[in-house]
This record gives C-alpha cells, sequence and structure tokens, in this order.
C-alpha cells in the first residue's frame, strides 16, 4: 500500500497565514506549534486557563494568552494541544460553545476523535497534525532549519479545503521540509500508542533499565552499565536514524555485529513479539484507552506510583551525574527556543 507524503512545494502556507490559529495548551507540542507558527508569519493566539503555570512563559515569548473559550471564539482554527485526557472536558466547557460552522478543529494526536470522547458538529473541519517526535526537537528543528516529520488526517472536511490547511499548517512548523503522510485518526492514535508503549519510549526504557541492571546486579560499575546501556544507545540509534540499521551494522565492529544477529533474537524473542501483539489488541478494542481515562479520573494513583519508581531507578543518578560532566549532553529543556 503506497502512501501520499507531501514537501514544501505541496504546501501553501499562505492558507495558515490568512487565517487565526488558537493553539490550546503551551506545553511540549503547544509551545512548538505556537512559536513556529508566529515565525512562519501566522496570527498566533494561546488559550490557558488562568492560574496555568504556562501562562508565564507564552507571555515571555511575546504570545497573546487568553482563556481556552476566548482563544476558541476569536479564531478559525483551533488546535488542541491539552493533555489527552483532558481534552473531552475542554472541549466541552470552552471549545463547543465557540466552534460555530466553517471553523476547523486540529488535533496533534487522534486519541479523543478514535475514541469517540469528542464528537464535533459535521460543519466544522476536524483534522489533525501529528508531529512524529516530541515537541521541544519539533521546535529545534524549526529554528536549526529542519523538521519532524507529520502525519496529517482529515476526519470531516466540512470546508472542502481540509487537507490543504492541515498541509499549510504542518508547513508553518516545519513538518513539510522533512515530508508530511497522509493517514487516518484511526492509523495514527493506534500506531502512535503502540510505538510509544511497545518501542520508543516503553520498550526502550524498560530495555535499558533491564540491561543496567544486569551488569551492576553482576557487580560491574554503575557508570560502566550507564555508558554502555544507555548513553551509547544513542550514538548507536543516530546511525540508525542517518542510514538504518545497515549503516549501524557497517559501523560496529563484526564481533558486534555477530553478537547483534545472533543474541539480539534471544532478548526480542517469541514471547515479546506476542506481548507485542497483545498490546496493539489492546489499543484496538480500546481497552487501553479505557483504563488510561479511568486511571486519570481516579487521580492517577498507579501511574504516579510507577513514575515514581521509574524516579527512583538507580541510573538516573548515575547518569545525572556523568552528564553533568559532559556540557554538550546536559542541554536544559526549554520552552524558549
Ligand atoms: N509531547 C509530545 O511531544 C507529543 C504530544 N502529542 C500530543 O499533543 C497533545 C499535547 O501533549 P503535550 O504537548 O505532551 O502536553 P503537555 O503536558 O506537555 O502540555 C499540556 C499543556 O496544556 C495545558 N493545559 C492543561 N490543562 C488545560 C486546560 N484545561 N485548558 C487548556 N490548557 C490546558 C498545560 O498547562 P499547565 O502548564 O498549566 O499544566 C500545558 O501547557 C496531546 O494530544 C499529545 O498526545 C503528539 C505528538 C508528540
Ligand atoms: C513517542 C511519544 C509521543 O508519541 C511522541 C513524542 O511522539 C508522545 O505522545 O509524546
Ligand atoms: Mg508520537
Ligand atoms: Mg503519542
Amino acid at each position: 500500500m503506497s502512501v501520499e507524503v507531501y514537501y514544501d512545494d505541496d504546501a501553501d502556507l499562505g492558507l495558515i497565514q490568512a487565517k487565526k490559529v488558537a493553539v490550546i495548551g503551551y506545553g511540549s507540542q503547544g509551545h512548538a506549534h505556537a512559536l513556529s507558527l508566529r515565525d512562519s508569519g501566522v496570527d498566533v493566539v494561546i488559550g490557558l486557563p488562568e492560574g496555568s503555570k504556562s501562562r508565564p512563559k507564552a507571555e515571555e515569548q511575546g504570545l497573546r494568552v487568553l482563556t481556552p473559550a476566548e482563544a476558541a471564539a476569536e479564531a478559525d482554527v483551533i488546535m488542541i494541544l491539552a493533555p489527552d485526557t483532558a481534552q473531552r472536558h475542554i472541549y466541552a466547557e470552552s471549545i463547543a460553545p465557540n466552534l460555530s460552522a466553517g471553523k476547523a478543529l486540529f488535533f496533534g494526536h487522534g486519541f479523543n476523535i478514535r475514541y469517540g470522547l469528542i464528537k464535533p458538529p459535521a460543519d466544522v473541519d476536524v483534522a489533525m497534525v501529528a508531529p512524529k517526535g516530541p515537541g521541544h526537537l519539533v521546535r529545534r528543528q524549526y529554528v536549526d532549519g529542519k523538521g519532524v516529520p507529520c502525519l496529517v488526517a482529515v476526519e470531516q472536511d466540512g470546508s472542502g479545503n481540509a487537507l490543504a490547511l492541515a498541509l499549510s499548517y504542518a508547513k508553518g512548523i516545519g513538518g513539510t521540509r522533512a515530508g508530511v503522510i497522509k493517514t487516518s485518526f484511526k492509523e495514527e492514535t493506534e500506531t502512535d500508542l503502540f510505538g510509544e508503549q511497545a518501542v520508543l519510549c516503553g520498550g526502550a526504557a524498560a530495555l535499558v533499565q533491564t540491561g543496567f541492571e544486569v551488569l551492576t546486579e553482576a557487580g560491574y560499575a554503575p557508570e560502566v552499565a550507564y555508558f554502555e546501556c544507555l548513553h551509547e544507545l544513542k550514538l548507536i540509534v543516530d546511525l540508525m536514524y542517518e542510514g538504518g540499521i545497515a549503516k549501524m551494522r557497517y559501523s560496529i565492529s563484526d564481533t558486534a555485529e555477530y553478537g547483534d544477529v545472533t543474541r539480539g533474537p534471544r532478548v526480542i524473542d517469541g514471547r515479546v513479539k506476542e506481548e507485542m501483539r497483545k498490546i496493539l489488541g489492546e489499543i484496538q478494542s480500546g481497552e487501553f484507552a479505557r483504563e488510561w481515562v479511568a486511571e486519570d479520573e481516579a487521580g492517577r494513583p498507579n501511574f504516579r506510583k510507577l513514575q515514581s519508581e521509574g524516579a527512583a531507578h538507580p541510573i538516573e543518578e548515575t547518569g545525572a551525574k556523568l552528564r553533568g560532566m559532559m556540557s554538550w549532553v546536559d542541554r536544559p529543556i526549554t520552552e524558549t527556543a
């Protein structure tokens, strides 16, 4: 199945420049979209509740900040970049009353539409521009003249022009510099959740922590284990990013490559693949979404406990000490780039 990939020449920045855009939320994605759209010549307003800790950050950047309802009322395009679990409440209280016919409702991830938590009226555009990368790097890449690839999708095309508008928005945040793939809300949501759970975040973090534990429990120095299992992973993944697994294997020693092809499949074996299939099934059936919404509504007790355990893992203390010695690595997260 071939996909459509759009680049700078396929998108007209003028479409989004002609609209007023409300970015609801100013966190990882919100600050990146808002600042890059503004730098692309778009009229942007931020929607945040009174008392939000993000307000001073947006105001320091010279952005106009209103409440979500006021921002939605002013805007032609409303991009929701608040936490997924908060979006249905923000929509009901602040956006729906201000979502008149002809406006566009945009998302950075399809969770609330895919699982039926938000049901917009038929006379508005509903589209998604979902960067395939963390917001702080979306902004950093834009500033550096590069871009993070994005997915776009159109759920409702009230105007008949929703795809062109989404592509224009994607160009405004640098996405079309790297490539923008047209997909559906369903495909984006299910693949994004799978990727972050099984591979990018859940899988990778568990792999790193487990490797670190095996080495340190066997008596090796935590510092050596940290460099081996975490720090060097970035350098190995950099080669994969540049030229695939083939380029990584070209650069490593043949001893490493032999160990890679004979031992890797013993670590990530049939049982792991079967578990990945189960995780995908929970995403497809809506089980994960129901669990996450219920956990959030209960005040996130299990999530908070697991977050604390992760933060207390010995690899964090070792890493903090070592990164402190490498000024180029210990780079603060900033919303001001
Ligand atoms: N993080 C990422 O890189 C990616 C995220 N996404 C998607 O982007 C969306 C935003 O995620 P992310 O950037 O991580 O979110 P963050 O948690 O980083 O930021 C959320 C922002 O929303 C604000 N907020 C919280 N409650 C409300 C409210 N009731 N009304 C308005 N604003 C509110 C927060 O303000 P305060 O400071 O006051 O809490 C904060 O500014 C999600 O749909 C996510 O799935 C997609 C791709 C990657
Ligand atoms: C990989 C995590 C992510 O999906 C992302 C940065 O793309 C997220 O939801 O934060
Ligand atoms: Mg993602
Ligand atoms: Mg995600």
